[in-house]
C-alpha cells in the first residue's frame, strides 16, 4: 500500500520534473546557440585562413553579386575562432554576452605597415576591455571600398559605449587612396602604424612571399634593377614600402600629425608593455595592459601574452609570425641601408622619433 502510494504520488512529480526539464532545455539551447554566435574570437590563425593575400579569396568575392558572400565570408572567419565567452571582471555588468551594443565604424585603425608587426600589436590590444577588434584584416580602404560603409560597419565587432572599435589592415599605409577615404569616414580616426627597419622589413616580405611560391628569384636579384650599377628597384613593393617617409606625406595631407600614432617594431618585441603603454595613451584608454601581461617565450624567441583575450592560457603568435629570414649577401643589404638612410633620416625628423635603423 505504502508502495503504490509512493507510485501515485510520484508519476506526476515525475512528469512535471520531465515538463521543467524539457522546458529548461528548450530555453538554454538556443540562448547557448546565441552565445556561441554573437561575439568573435581571439586566436589569429583561423581567421588568417581566409587572409586574402594567403588564400587570394579577394579576387573571386569582389564581383558585384558576391559582396554579400564577402561579407559573411569575413563573419565567418571572425566566428570560427574560440568565442569570447569570457568577460573581464572589469566588465561584468557592462559586456553582454548576449551581445548587446551596436557595431559601429572603427574609431581607429591599424594602417601598417606589411610585416611591421600589426598582428602582434592588434592582439595585445585586444586585451584591453575597451577595445573590440576584428581578427581578420578587411581591406576595406584599399580593395572593397565598393561595398560601401554599411558592408564594412556589418564586419565589426558590437560594442558598448565608450569601447573602441579597432581593425588592423597593413595596406592602408601604402594605399594612395586610403587617407583620403579614412578622412571621409570620420576626419577624427586615429591611426597607427607599426614601422620596422625598412631592411628586416623587405626582407621579412621576401621570406613570407618565398613561403608561398619557393620558386620565386632570389632576393638579391629582385633588389637591383641592374646589379653592375646597384640601381635599386624601387618598383619591387618590398622595397618600396620601406619608404616610409614618402608614404606619410600622403596620409598628412589628409590627417594632423597628432592622429597619427607611430609604433616602433623592434620595441615591440624588446619591450611590448612600453610600447603599448604608448598606444593605450594614444587611444585616450587607461592603460590596463601593462608587463603583467607578457612573458618572453624562449623557444619562440618573442613576447607573449600570459592570457589571451578571452581565455586563460598563454598565447603566442601563430608560426607565420617570427619566421627564420634566409640569409642575404651583406654587401645587397648594406646598399639598401644606403638606399635608405636618407629616407629614414627624413621620418625620423618629420614624426619627431628616432627609431634607430642606421646605427
Ligand atoms: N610577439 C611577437 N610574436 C611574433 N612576431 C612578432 C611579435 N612582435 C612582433 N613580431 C613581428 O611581426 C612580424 C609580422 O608582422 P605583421 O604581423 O605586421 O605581418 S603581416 O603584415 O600581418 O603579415 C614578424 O616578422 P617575421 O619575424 O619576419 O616573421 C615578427 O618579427
Amino acid at each position: 500500500m505504502a508502495s503504490s502510494r509512493i507510485r501515485r504520488l510520484d508519476l506526476p512529480s515525475r512528469s512535471i520534473f520531465r515538463k521543467a526539464a524539457v522546458m529548461l532545455c528548450s530555453l538554454f539551447t538556443p540562448l547557448t546557440l546565441l552565445i556561441l554566435l554573437t561575439e568573435r574570437s581571439t586566436l589569429p590563425s583561423p581567421v588568417k585562413a581566409f587572409s586574402s593575400r594567403d588564400t587570394g579569396l579577394w579576387s573571386e568575392l569582389t564581383g558585384s553579386r558576391a559582396h554579400e558572400r564577402s561579407r559573411k565570408v569575413l563573419q565567418l572567419a571572425d566566428s570560427l575562432t574560440v568565442p569570447d565567452l569570457v568577460v573581464s571582471p572589469r566588465f561584468a555588468g557592462k559586456i553582454s554576452p548576449l551581445g548587446e551594443g551596436s557595431r559601429k565604424l572603427p574609431q581607429a585603425l591599424i594602417i601598417g605597415v606589411k610585416k611591421g608587426g600589426t598582428r602582434a600589436l592588434l592582439e595585445f590590444l585586444r586585451v584591453h576591455p575597451d577595445i573590440r577588434a576584428v581578427g581578420a584584416e578587411p581591406h576595406f580602404f584599399d580593395r572593397n571600398y565598393q561595398n560601401g560603409l554599411d558592408w564594412y560597419r556589418d564586419l565589426m565587432p558590437k560594442t558598448l559605449e565608450g569601447q573602441i572599435t579597432m581593425e588592423k589592415t597593413p595596406s592602408y599605409f601604402v594605399t594612395r587612396e586610403a587617407p583620403a577615404r579614412i578622412s571621409a569616414m570620420s576626419r577624427d580616426t586615429k591611426v597607427i602604424v607599426v614601422v620596422r627597419d625598412p631592411v628586416t622589413r623587405a626582407i621579412s616580405d621576401y621570406t613570407q612571399t618565398l613561403s608561398k611560391k619557393p620558386d620565386i628569384p632570389s632576393f638579391e636579384s629582385l633588389t637591383f634593377k641592374n646589379r653592375t650599377t646597384g640601381l635599386i628597384d624601387t618598383s619591387w613593393s618590398a622595397i618600396q614600402i620601406g619608404i616610409y617617409a614618402k608614404h606619410l606625406d600622403n596620409w598628412l595631407q589628409y590627417f594632423p600629425m597628432d592622429q597619427i600614432l607611430f609604433v616602433s617594431g623592434e620595441r615591440l618585441i624588446s619591450d611590448p608593455a612600453g610600447e603599448l603603454g604608448r598606444v593605450q595613451d594614444f587611444l585616450g584608454l587607461k592603460r590596463i595592459i601593462t608587463d603583467k601581461h607578457f612573458y618572453f617565450n624562449q623557444t619562440k624567441g618573442f613576447p607573449c601574452l600570459k592570457k589571451a583575450e578571452g581565455s586563460s592560457k598563454p598565447h603566442c603568435l601563430g608560426k607565420t609570425k617570427g619566421r627564420t629570414h634566409p640569409n642575404i649577401d651583406p654587401e645587397v643589404v648594406q646598399r639598401l641601408r644606403d638606399f635608405y638612410r636618407p629616407f629614414n633620416m627624413k621620418f625620423y625628423q618629420m614624426t619627431g622619433r628616432f627609431f634607430g635603423w642606421d646605427d
